[in-house]
């Protein structure tokens, strides 16, 4: 058995006297003198050290040592207030200690650096990282190399960086390329180039393992390399829900610290082809046209998407579809708890111990998930029909800057499951209200036209014979439906409408190109409304609109830890009641 290193000593930083102790899973120092009366501790966990390194060094604004013999330098993770947002940003913090001999000075490093290697395993050594420059603000190579680059080279992290040149060049890479001797894979971009990182990963796995992607009824083997992702997109919705912040340093420091966050993962599914795999929005209706529309308008960078929700919302569309989904088990957790998934989240701890217990019991980790698709269980399915402002689907909270507790508040990371949000038709001021609760902690799923489920799959399709079918405008709509009313509200067909929605039912599937042509607006000019919208999946448009999704549980891992509470570890900077971001969930 490994023995526990512990080291305590005097130390000098400045002119100043210091007792540090190393021990456990702490590096602690505690300035010596009668005036600290309350003995002012600076704790560092073992895990969060940085880097050692001999010397007086110094990294910004470039790298410098002073090769003294008796000094030493740590770098270790401090953190900060956020300002708006309960994620803590993390930066980097330095102390240079003066020993009284250089044998001392030996002993702290060697003693530290052990420490390090025992209490954080999961550190990279080597990293694959693509850089989208076209993402968000199309910083993505400055940040990288100002911001990032220095913090891996302090921590001794080599990376081979590829700057993409095309779209699906960094997925193609992770299919097709040697992976060999790499611990993770970095995206710096926004989540369609984590998005890429994400197939590239998973269908390599199932290749290696002989697995099928199509057949949704098969236990995906989970990815052996992390993801990192630096921030440089426009909506960064995974690495604001996986982090808490959007900041590089902060997810660089997680990077190197060697975090670890596994992450569901829903595929989706026509016919028995895997789609594509999602990990946050999956939605039709207003989210699927909003990104139609946002295609076209690119060139106004993140800002696209304001512009089109604005111009979608003002369209004022609903679709008829169902809806078939298969309920997670109630006792386990529910999106309307009013919990939050933050860092060390219990119901997602219990849920890897439930997926590891089957593993052990069955030989393979995610064969429990087998019956749910079984046709004997096909009982357990739940079904519902009508016309929907938006139905979605997310594996975790979603949230972003735009929405800071997201599409589900209560969703939880990693324990397999995700939730589907049924937003019925309604009056637009409705439909209105509920958008707005995405920016405040107001709860967006208590309005009578809402509904929220906890799912394991979910099946989509279109009412046969309703196609054709316009929604007829009337007075009549209004907020609270009753269970028998709402689904069917009436629906009428027009002749105008009937001749543009043949031509889009032809059986034929669109093309991309043509989906984005299509006059999204029309509603706002006349009365013509497609009756199909389409899948937005993570930013990407979906080619089928009926669709079977599966929910994976824990199929990635990501260098982070989820959302650390800033009020909880009173370095929030605010008080629980000031901390507009729903630090008040958790009281
Ligand atoms: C009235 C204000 C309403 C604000 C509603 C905010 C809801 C935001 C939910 C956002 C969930 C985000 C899930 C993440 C999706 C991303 O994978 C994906 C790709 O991101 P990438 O381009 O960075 O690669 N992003 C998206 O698909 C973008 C979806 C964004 C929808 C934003 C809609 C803004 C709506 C503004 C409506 C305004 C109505 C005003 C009427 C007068
Ligand atoms: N070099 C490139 N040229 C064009 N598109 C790219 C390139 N690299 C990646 N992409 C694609 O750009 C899309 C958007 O990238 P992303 O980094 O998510 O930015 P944003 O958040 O602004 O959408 C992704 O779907 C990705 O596949
Ligand atoms: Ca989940």
């Amino acid at each position: 058995m490994e023995t526990e290193v512990r080291l305590e000593s005097s130390l000098w930083v400045g002119i100043k006297r210091y007792r540090a102790v190393l021990s456990g899973w702490h590096f602690n120092w505690t300035e010596v003198d009668k005036k600290n009366r309350d003995k002012k501790t600076i704790s560092v966990p073992v895990a969060e050290v940085v880097g050692v390194e001999e010397g007086r060094v110094e990294i910004l604004p470039q790298k410098s040592v002073e090769d003294t013999d008796k000094d030493f330098t740590v770098f270790y993770v401090k953190r900060i207030s956020s300002g708006s947002s309960c994620g803590l940003l993390w930066r980097l913090g330095r102390i240079q200690f003066s020993c009284p001999s250089r044998v001392l000075r030996d002993q702290w490093t060697k003693h530290l650096r052990t420490a390090l290697k025992t209490h954080s395993p999961l550190r990279p050594n080597r990293l694959l990282v693509f850089i989208n420059p076209f993402g968000g603000k199309k910083k993505g190579r400055k940040i990288y190399h100002s911001l990032v680059a220095p913090l891996f080279e302090l921590a001794g992290i080599s990376s081979h960086v590829v700057v993409t040149e095309r779209a699906n060049q960094a997925r193609d890479h992770l299919l097709k390329k040697d992976l060999t001797g790499f611990d993770g894979v970095v995206c710096v971009g926004g989540d369609g180039m984590f998005s890429e990182i994400l197939h590239g990963l998973i269908g390599r796995t199932q290749q290696e393992a002989g697995l099928s992607e199509n057949d949704p009824t098969v236990a995906l083997q989970p990815c052996p390399l992390h993801i990192g992702i630096i921030p440089a997109g426009s909506t960064d919705c995974v690495c604001y829900a996986t982090v808490g912040v959007i900041d590089a340093v902060t997810s660089a420091l997680h990077i190197i610290i060697g975090d670890s966050q596994p992450l569901d993962v829903c595929s989706v599914h026509q016919a028995s082809a895997l789609m594509r795999y999602s990990v946050s929005l999956l939605g039709y209706g207003f989210y699927g046209d909003v990104l139609a529309e946002s295609e076209k308008h690119r060139w106004m960078g993140p800002l696209r998407y304001d512009y089109s929700g604005t111009m979608v919302y003002l369209s004022n569309r609903s679709y008829a579809g169902i809806v078939q989904y298969l309920p997670a088990d109630p006792l386990l957790s529910s999106p309307r708890d009013r919990t939050r998934c933050l860092s060390g989240c219990s119901v997602c701890s219990r849920s890897t111990e439930r997926l590891f217990r089957h593993s052990s019991e069955s030989g393979s980790l995610y064969s429990s998930h087998f019956s749910q698709f079984s046709s004997d269980s096909e009982g357990e399915w739940v079904s519902v029909e009508g016309r929907f402002r938006c139905v979605s689907l997310t594996c975790m909270s979603s949230s972003c800057p735009k929405s800071p507790l997201g599409l589900s508040p209560s969703a939880h990371l990693a324990d397999g499951t995700g939730d589907l949000i049924l937003v019925w038709d309604t009056h637009p001021l409705g439909f209105l209200k509920f958008l707005y609760r995405h920016t405040s902690t107001e709860d967006q799923f208590d309005l009578p036209f809402v509904e929220v489920h906890r799912v394991k799959a979910v099946r989509f399709s279109l009412p046969s014979g309703k196609e054709e079918e316009v929604y007829k405008e009337t007075g009549g709509l209004r907020e609270g439906i009753d269970e028998e009313e709402r689904g069917y509200i009436e629906t009428v067909s027009r002749n105008g409408s009937q001749q543009h929605l043949a031509e889009r039912d032809t059986g034929q599937e669109m093309t991309n190109e043509q989906k984005m042509a299509t006059p999204f607006l029309c509603g706002l000019c006349c009365s013509k409304a497609p009756a199909k919208s389409v899948w937005n999946c993570d930013g990407e448009i979906l080619s089928s609109t009926e669709i079977l999704c599966r929910i994976h549980g824990q199929l990635v891992r990501l260098y982070a830890r989820g959302i650390e509470d800033g009020a909880a570890m009173h370095n929030c900077g605010k008080e629980n009641d000031n901390c507009q971001m729903g630090c008040t969930l958790n009281k």
